[in-house]
């Protein structure tokens, strides 16, 4: 396979019976007749994947089921990116949520992943039910707040079932969705009919990840979801007793553990910077801030480089990267390392990966200048 080839990714979000699924065969149809290979990730609550029955039975299609991909088999996620991958070469891979998942928690499964496989999140599309969002508005409740959210994580956003609406109606809806989310480009739909230059793969349509803005102070998405139905929106809200973060955090890490021990054997008794506080912990912190345009820069490095270089770009990374995580060869030891950065704290971990790995760096935060971030990162490479 083509190791040095980078998968875009699409990721659809949006409240259970919004579109995605409707979308998702618009976006099928279009890059059929240009020729373009889509492998779809589909995830449903319940045992049988019956949006799946809906697509094109050509298209390469790995199923998630039983749960909700951003909490119970959130940890499968990147097993299931990489198989595709492995098996059908796609061009692109979408990745249909359940209308139930949190994306802050897939956006984190995704980055995750593309330290092991190559990849890149290059938008993150939610589906807003017009109709359904005004309503919950007005009664609030938990599945307002997960609405909220996934309006919040977007990097675009389509407000659907215009028809079933009022036009004053509708420009509410707008309002409230701009409050939440004022940066990203807002398309309004009947049937999620829309330009399809939001899925153009060429290299001028690639961005690197940026999302506008979410707060992320709770966790809605329970990780004990197992929901019989997933269109009975109002089970959803009793299902989905919320957790406090610590759980989560602890859950994040489990999530961690489970993808990196498929690849990699960890020597944690190798940590060469720690500096006391552990990146969990940090971890934890980041999910109580409220951010406005959390954005990603993901690099693949295709040689070794120096720890002394690599150390110094850390140290004079900007105070907007608050999050970064790799897998680096070093050309001054005989080892590979897993590095750790959150809140200017660096840490490596010695690792053994079995198969293939790429050399990668992921960096999250705020605003960052990343054009400047990326040049450092080549210059590493000279
Ligand atoms: N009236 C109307 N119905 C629509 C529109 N878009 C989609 N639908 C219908 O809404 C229902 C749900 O659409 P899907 O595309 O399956 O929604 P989904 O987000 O994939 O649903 P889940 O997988 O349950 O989360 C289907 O019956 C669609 O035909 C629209 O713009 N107007």
């Amino acid at each position: 396979m083509d190791n040095k080839r980078t998968i875009p990714i699409y990721l659809f979000s949006g409240f259970l019976g919004s579109g995605k699924t409707t979308l998702l065969n618009h976006v099928i149809d279009y890059y059929k007749a240009a020729d373009v290979k889509v492998a779809v990730i589909m995830n449903e609550l319940g045992d049988v994947n019956l949006d799946g029955q809906l697509v094109d039975s050509d298209i390469p299609m790995a199923e998630m089921l039983s749960g909700c991909i951003c909490c119970t088999i959130r940890g499968d996620l990147s097993m299931e990116i990489k198989d595709l991958i492995e098996e059908h070469r796609p061009d692109v891979i979408i990745i249909e949520s359940t209308g139930a998942a949190n994306p802050l928690e897939i956006i984190d499964g995704i980055t995750e992943t593309s330290m092991y496989t190559r990849i890149d999140l290059r938008k993150v599309i939610t589906v807003v039910d017009g109709p359904e969002l005004l309503a919950r508005s007005r009664r609030g409740g938990r599945t307002y707040k997960l609405m909220q959210d996934q309006i919040r994580c977007a990097t675009d956003l389509i407000v659907n079932k215009a028809d079933k609406i009022a036009p004053e109606e509708l420009v509410e809806a707008q309002q409230l969705i701009r409050e939440l989310n004022p940066h990203a480009p807002l398309t309004v739909t009947i049937r999620c009919v829309t330009d399809m230059r939001l899925f153009d793969l060429s290299e001028q349509a690639a961005s690197i990840g940026s999302w506008p803005h979410h707060e992320h102070d709770q966790h809605i998405c329970g990780a004990n979801c197992t929901h019989d139905s997933h269109d009975d929106a109002s089970n959803h809200d009793h299902n989905h007793a919320s957790h406090d973060n610590v759980s989560n955090r602890d859950h994040n890490q489990d999530s961690h553990d489970n993808a990196s021990n498929r690849d990699h054997q960890h020597d944690s008794q190798d940590h060469t910077h720690a500096n006391g506080q552990h990146n969990s912990e940090s971890h934890h912190h980041h999910h109580h801030h409220t951010h406005e345009h959390v954005m990603t820069l993901t690099h693949y490095f295709d040689r070794a480089v120096s720890s002394h270089a690599f150390e110094a770009l850390i140290a004079a990374l900007p105070k907007e990267v608050y999050r970064a995580k790799g897998i680096l060869t070093f050309s001054d030891t005989n080892s590979r390392f897993l590095f750790q950065y959150a809140y200017r704290e660096l840490e490596f971990t010695r690792i053994t990966p079995q198969g293939h790995v790429n050399d990668v760096a992921v960096f999250i935060g705020e605003h960052f200048a990343k054009e400047e971030l990326l040049r450092m990162l080549r210059q590493l490479e000279q």
